[in-house]
């Protein structure tokens, strides 16, 4: 049996699965929790990999592996391939001015159309205008701007600082793929290029894709990595990547790691295009994936520039297209008000379903984290409609799940209205193991709503490159379909959330 291994390094944790290349069967799994905070040292990444391998049961008898990950976070070297601050992850807020100066210096329209994107304080075009602004003293020690799963695979390949890695600080090796390259704000999808002049404009400095071959560095252009196209490989995993057996982090997976057979590295992915590639996503099909974000997002053949910013027009990871609209407060919501609760998630989930649809007519606008759709990077999250009688914990828990899952639900209609059909809603992510989360989605989205059996969908997408890097073919796994709970179309909690969403202080 040939096994291909994916990963998913999450927002907040690693996940690696195991599959046999042939059925798409998983064999194991493994995880590693990442920290807290919209800013992170690559570093704790890289040490949960190396866990999460082991937790996989090593690597030894993998033929193939791809990395999926959250996309968007700032990962800035140096010439000696150290990593130059903590990333900014695409939850940090602070680089929204930078956005809307972007804006205003580009005009929404022509960055839409070069880049699919409208500026919010997510894409990574923003952080390196944050960091030419505000640490001068580091951006001018940047050497190349990568994103976490284009270092990640250079890490794997044996590239890094000197001291720690087997290859060594060259910067002409780092990889990323079109789909995580189109949410940096200076590529182009419709294009399937870099878009240098913008990439100038945002941090003052001249930039030029990674050429592959070892060479002197030119000492003032930032390198950016080379973009591989859908079932390319990026090289192979070195056999000492995490150092010397010896000195291995957790020896039982990663020694079988340093003593086994050449592992094919694939391009990977941001993780939204790897979800979509690990459920085989077709026309039709929307993707409603509740993480840390809420993302909803469909596979088009036609690059997407919608101007009002609500619809950012990524590209996928198998030569077409990704519309998707993200949501900042999603799964946390939950945890959040589970939280104020006092209850677990069981709890939270036989609350919510006693209250009757609509909560009573209490709606939480949940923009805990600000919010990127609609941009509204400084506004909290609030309660409305509490009176006396309707202030019970049934309703708040049931308010608490409605409002997370009407952002999404406004994301769906925007991607129909950029031309996206929408036939069948698939429901993802940690969240969505919720029942209530299941049978809410069945009330707020007027679609049927299908939830694949449980499983790491990003994961199983990078392990689809892994197979089709491998095989040379991109496999057709079939998906099992867990539940699919009845329809049951409520559009009353939309209309309420909407007449509440209007009362938002935008803050700042
Ligand atoms: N039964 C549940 N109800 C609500 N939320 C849950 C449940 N199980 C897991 N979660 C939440 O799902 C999130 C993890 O989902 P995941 O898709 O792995 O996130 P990410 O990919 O962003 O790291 C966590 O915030 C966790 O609290
Ligand atoms: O910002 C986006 C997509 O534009 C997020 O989807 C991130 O990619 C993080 O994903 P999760 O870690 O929440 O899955």
């Amino acid at each position: 049996m040939t096994l291909v291994a994916g990963v998913d390094s999450s927002t907040q944790s690693c996940k690696v699965v195991v599959l046999d290349a042939e059925t798409g069967k998983l064999v194991r799994e493994g995880r590693a929790g990442h920290p807290d905070g919209t800013e992170v040292h690559p570093d704790h990444w890289w040490q949960a990999l190396s866990e999460a391998f082991d937790d996989a049961g090593g690597l030894a008898d993998v033929s193939a592996l791809s990395v999926g990950g959250q996309q968007h976070g700032m990962v800035l070297l140096d010439h000696a391939g150290n990593v130059v601050r903590p990333a900014l992850l695409w939850n940090d807020t602070r680089s929204a001015a930078a956005a809307a100066a972007l804006t205003d210096e580009v005009g929404a329209d022509d960055f839409a159309r070069r880049t699919g994107l409208v500026p919010v304080a997510s894409f990574t075009i923003t952080k390196i205008r944050w960091v030419r602004d505000h640490e001068p003293d580091l951006a001018d020690r940047v050497a190349a701007v990568a994103l976490p799963h284009d270092w990640l695979t250079w890490r794997l390949r044996g590239y890094g600082p000197a001291a720690s890695s087997p290859l060594g600080p060259d910067l002409d090796q780092l990889t990323t793929d079109r789909s995580d390259a189109s949410g940096t704000g200076y590529w182009s999808p419709s294009a399937g290029d870099y878009d240098l002049e913008l990439f100038k404009l945002a941090f003052g400095r001249d930039a030029r894709e990674a050429t592959g071959n070892a060479g002197p560095g030119d000492s003032g252009t930032v390198i950016l990595p080379r973009v591989l196209g859908p079932g390319e490989a990026a090289g192979e995993i070195h056999p000492v990547c995490f150092g010397s057996p010896a000195e291995l982090p957790g020896a039982a997976g990663s020694g079988t790691l340093a003593s086994g057979p050449r592992i094919l590295l694939g391009a990977g992915a941001g993780d939204n295009a790897a979800a979509a590639l690990g459920l085989g996503a077709k026309a039709g099909d929307v993707v409603v994936s509740v993480g840390t974000s809420g993302t909803v997002f469909s596979v088009a053949s036609q690059a997407v520039a919608d101007p009002s910013g609500t619809v950012a027009g990524f590209a996928d990871a198998s030569g077409e297209y990704l519309p998707i609209a993200v949501t900042l407060n999603a799964a946390r919501v939950l945890s959040s008000v589970a939280g104020i609760l006092g209850v677990d998630f069981d709890e939270l989930s036989r609350l919510a379903l006693e209250a009757e649809p609509g909560a009573g007519g209490v709606v939480l606008v949940p923009y805990f984290e600000g919010e990127r759709t609609p941009n509204l990077p400084h506004s909290k999250a609030s309660f409305h409609g509490l009176s006396i009688a309707s202030s019970t914990r049934s309703n708040l828990a049931r308010a608490a799940i409605e409002g997370m899952l009407c952002g999404l639900s406004g994301g769906l209609d925007s991607l129909r209205a950029q031309g996206s059909p929408a036939t069948r809603l698939l429901l993802i992510g940690g969240a969505v193991q919720n029942p209530a989360v299941q049978a809410i989605a069945a009330q707020v989205f007027d679609l049927p709503v299908v939830v694949p059996s449980p499983g790491e969908y990003v994961a199983r997408g990078a392990a689809v490159q892994a197979a089709w890097a491998h095989g040379g073919n991109r496999p057709a796994w079939p998906v099992a379909v867990d539940a699919a709970p009845a329809p049951d179309f409520h559009p009353e909690i939309q209309q309420n959330y909407l007449r509440a969403s209007r009362h938002i202080d935008p803050g700042g």
